[in-house]
């Protein structure tokens, strides 16, 4: 199936005194004590909900919030409002409900351009069967649809799809627009060279990506624990690092088809092994072909940093998914570090750099390189599956362009 990318532009749509159904993705990472860790979609949302403040529309705001069974308190929406009004500079009210007559109560007292937000969907478990009574109750709350939950569009639930069957126009807003000029955009029409960088621990979770990827890309490059599937595939011995000895057969093919391809395909030719999986752990750099009994591979060594930065040097286009090593251990960040520097820096010279989701962009972001790439997806399951080439049911679900 194609993958969709020209969807209907909220700018079209007369909103005015409009309720207007926005779903988000303010699933955000919260402490011990509710305290929002991590504000980036949140921060995402924002242009999509100004545009409707300032045309005074009246902005009904739905997300889920982790994966609760039923009423959850934990899973309240409730400590991402203090955070969402800053941004808005409105006072964001909490609804008690994502349906009802109190939420009703609340939607027709609210002024135009204010902002509500209903509580957890997920607190129903209708949401994630996607049913349709429920997104019909959804629907019967405003009078159009907006889908801004990039995070959230590979769900196919009622607050991300259904409702779409019962409000029209059901349109895409900013962020979703922007993930799939840069997502979609990037794979199917990109500049070249075009170079994937695909890390992560198993080889088995990046098969689709790394495939699909393996028919647009003029470079790959692999890091991360997979790596050691590939080495031992190839007769290499990798001591007691991570390998997957169901994919050593696919790891194989994977490698015939980017020669048969025309693909260069780069592993790394040293490594930063290590003689426990620790923060404190002894560490030593070896040869890919040179990892001892009971050692591990944690990172990627300094001449692959060096081979893998060079050959990024000639490229236009640059899509990242998966740190390159264990960078939750900073002995073991270094690799991973060096390729975010180096994203940031080709951004500087017009290269085009995504970065796709997940660990790469925690990665990125300790390192205060944010900023410096051309993209940075707000979705994780999501942005793999368009990197995979799969189409996603909240974006198929909106209205064409
Ligand atoms: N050599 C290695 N050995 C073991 N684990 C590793 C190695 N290199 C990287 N990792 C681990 O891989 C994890 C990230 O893998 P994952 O496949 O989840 O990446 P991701 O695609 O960025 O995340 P997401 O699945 O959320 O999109 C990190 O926690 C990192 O520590
Ligand atoms: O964080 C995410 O990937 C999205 O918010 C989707 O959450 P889910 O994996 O619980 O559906």
């Amino acid at each position: 199936m194609a993958t969709k990318r020209n969807v209907g532009d909220l700018k079209e749509a007369d909103v005015k005194g409009k309720r207007v159904f926005v779903r988000v993705d303010l699933n955000v990472p919260l402490d011990e004590n509710l305290k929002v860790t991590d504000d980036t979609r949140i921060r995402a949302t924002v242009p999509t909900i100004k545009y409707l403040m300032e045309r005074g529309a009246r902005i009904i705001l739905a997300s889920h919030l982790g994966r609760p069974k039923g009423v959850t308190p934990k899973y309240s929406l409730k400590p991402v409002v203090p955070r969402l009004s800053e941004l808005l500079g409105v006072n964001v009210e909490m609804a008690n409900d994502s349906i009802g007559e109190e939420v009703e109560k609340s939607i027709a007292a609210l002024p135009n351009g204010g902002v509500v937000l209903l509580e957890n969907v997920r607190f129903y478990k209708e949401e994630e069967k996607n049913d349709p009574e429920f997104a019909k109750k959804l629907a019967s709350l405003a009078d159009l649809y907006v889908n801004d939950a990039f995070g959230t569009a590979h769900r196919a639930h009622a607050s991300t799809e259904g409702v779409t069957k019962f409000l029209k126009p059901s349109v895409a807003g900013f962020l979703m627009q922007k993930e799939l000029d840069y997502l979609v955009g990037a794979v199917t029409n990109p500049k070249k060279p075009f170079a994937a960088i695909v890390g992560g621990s198993k080889v088995s979770s990046k098969i689709g990506v790394i495939e699909s990827l393996l028919e647009k890309v003029d470079i790959l490059i692999l890091g991360g624990g997979m790596i050691f599937t590939f080495y031992k595939a190839q007769g290499y011995s990798v001591g007691s690092s991570l390998v997957e000895e169901d994919k050593l057969g696919l790891a194989t093919s994977l490698l015939e088809k980017a020669k048969s391809k025309g693909v260069s395909l780069l592993l790394p030719t040293d490594v930063v092994i290590a003689d426990k999986f620790a923060a404190d752990a002894d560490s030593k750099i070896v040869p890919a072909s040179g990892i001892p009994d009971g050692w591990m591979g944690l990172d990627i060594g300094p001449d692959s940093i060096k081979t893998f930065s060079g050959a990024l040097e000639s490229t236009k286009t640059i899509i990242w998914n998966g740190p390159m090593g264990v960078f939750e251990f900073e002995k073991f960040a270094v690799g991973t570090e060096a390729i975010a520097k180096k994203l940031a820096d080709l951004s500087g010279t017009g290269v085009t750099t995504i970065i796709g989701g997940g660990d790469s962009v925690a990665a990125v972001e300790k390192v205060g390189l944010a900023d410096k790439m051309s993209h940075i997806s707000t979705g994780g399951g999501a942005s793999l599956e368009l990197l995979e080439g799969k189409s996603l049911p909240g974006v198929l679900a909106l209205d064409d362009a």
